[in-house]
């Protein structure tokens, strides 16, 4: 746990870079401090590793007082990844992931061993330990960034705005390793950003900064869209923030219809009986493997003579699915919106079917958890 209590840096020409913050950083989650730029972000960020030393407050960790520790020492016990990586170039990939062992007295097989080890964690091929930092991408600094950042294990990772140097492509890629990472490791981490869509992407928390280094809002992302403090910080989100909300509920809540759901060799009166029931205007047609083939617009089956096979029918492309299991509330309302039967179709891990949602239904869904 980091507390900060009152901590605040003050230049000596006045500028006021961070206005006396008092927050708790959760142990082995991610807490991202966002907010535009000079907002003191990357200040307090650096206050934790003694970068930059408070002018007023106090910084602790796990309760000590980071005053009474050894700033060199404090540094080490402390991860630290900065934009383009800030990578050694005169040392091969290998020995910048083995620097921080190195100057804890590790010897450099144990060194080399444990870099090379955290090489394949972060996604790095071996063949790349020899090369130099020019040598790699952007996307692939970054990584090695995160390895060296890694080495010894410590028990806090600060990070500064570490991806915001990389198309948005790799960007994304580096996100979601990072949240593979931290699931399998579990740091504490701090990380800085003034993009609001990484921040709610990383954090647990979320803490938002406003010009002035004060902090505007500390709250987990969800409550943060759902109930921004101010005028500051709804803007600061951005207005779409109840879709982006959605995001945060699961879509394996919403309710699936199979009685839709037919497949190529089940004849039009069957699936005629269905909808003349209920008035539902489309049927979803599936292949022996429940494969979505296409919709089927209720108004064509009205005339069709019986013994007819749906599969002989006109459809309309199902636009795109959502995994039942694993996607959230945003990506069924995205699948029914760019549906042209406005009907989200949800299948399993393997792509099969498993229902569709009514536009009702999703209504509904939406409206639970609306605040
Ligand atoms: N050495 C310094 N002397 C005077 N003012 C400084 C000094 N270093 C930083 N500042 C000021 O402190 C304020 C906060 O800076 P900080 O780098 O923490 O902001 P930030 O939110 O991280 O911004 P960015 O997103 O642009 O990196 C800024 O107004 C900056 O100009």
């Amino acid at each position: 746990m980091i507390t900060f209590e009152g901590a605040a840096k003050i230049y000596p020409d006045g500028t006021v870079a961070v206005a006396g913050l008092d927050l708790t950083v959760e142990t082995g989650r991610t807490t991202v401090f966002v907010g535009p730029s000079g907002s003191g972000k990357t200040t307090s960020l650096r206050m934790i590793n003694r970068m930059v030393e408070p002018t007023h407050g106090t910084i602790r960790i796990d309760g000590a007082d980071i005053r009474d520790q050894d700033p060199a020492l404090l540094r080490r016990s402390i991860g630290y990844v900065i934009q383009q990586a800030g990578l050694f170039p005169h040392r091969t990939i290998l020995d910048n992931i083995a620097t921080v062992p190195l100057l804890l007295g590790w010897n450099r097989r144990k060194a080399r061993a444990r870099a090379a080890e955290l090489m394949e964690l972060v996604g790095l091929e071996a063949s790349q330990a020899k090369r130099y930092p020019h040598q790699l991408s952007g996307g692939q600094q970054q990584r090695v960034g995160v390895a060296r950042a890694l080495a010894a294990d410590p028990p806090v990772l600060l990070m500064d705005e570490p991806f915001s140097a990389v198309d948005p492509v790799v960007r994304a890629g580096l996100q979601e390793e990072l949240l593979r990472l931290q699931q399998e490791l579990h740091k504490t981490i701090v990380f800085v950003t003034h993009d609001i869509d990484e921040a709610v992407r990383l954090g647990d928390r979320i803490a938002v900064f406003r010009p002035g280094g004060e902090l505007a809002q500390y709250d987990a992302p969800e409550h943060l869209l759902a109930r921004p403090v101010d005028d500051f910080v709804e803007s600061f989100v951005g207005y779409d923030r109840g879709v982006r909300r959605l995001s945060f509920f699961p879509a394996r809540q919403l309710s699936l219809r199979q009685d839709v759901v037919f497949d190529t060799e089940d004849r039009v009166e069957r699936a005629r009986d269905v909808v003349e029931g209920d008035g539902e205007p489309w049927v979803l047609v599936v292949d022996e493997n429940r494969t979505p083939l296409g919709w089927v617009d209720a108004a064509q089956l009205i005339d069709k003579p019986a013994g007819l096979t749906l599969g002989t029918l006109e459809m309309a492309p199902y636009g795109h699915t959502f995994d039942v299991a694993t996607d959230s509330l945003r990506a069924a309302l995205d699948a029914a919106v760019l549906s042209p039967a406005g009907r989200a179709v949800g299948v399993d891990d393997e792509g099969a079917v498993l229902g569709v949602v009514s536009q009702e239904d999703l209504g509904a869904a939406i409206w639970s958890v609306s605040e």
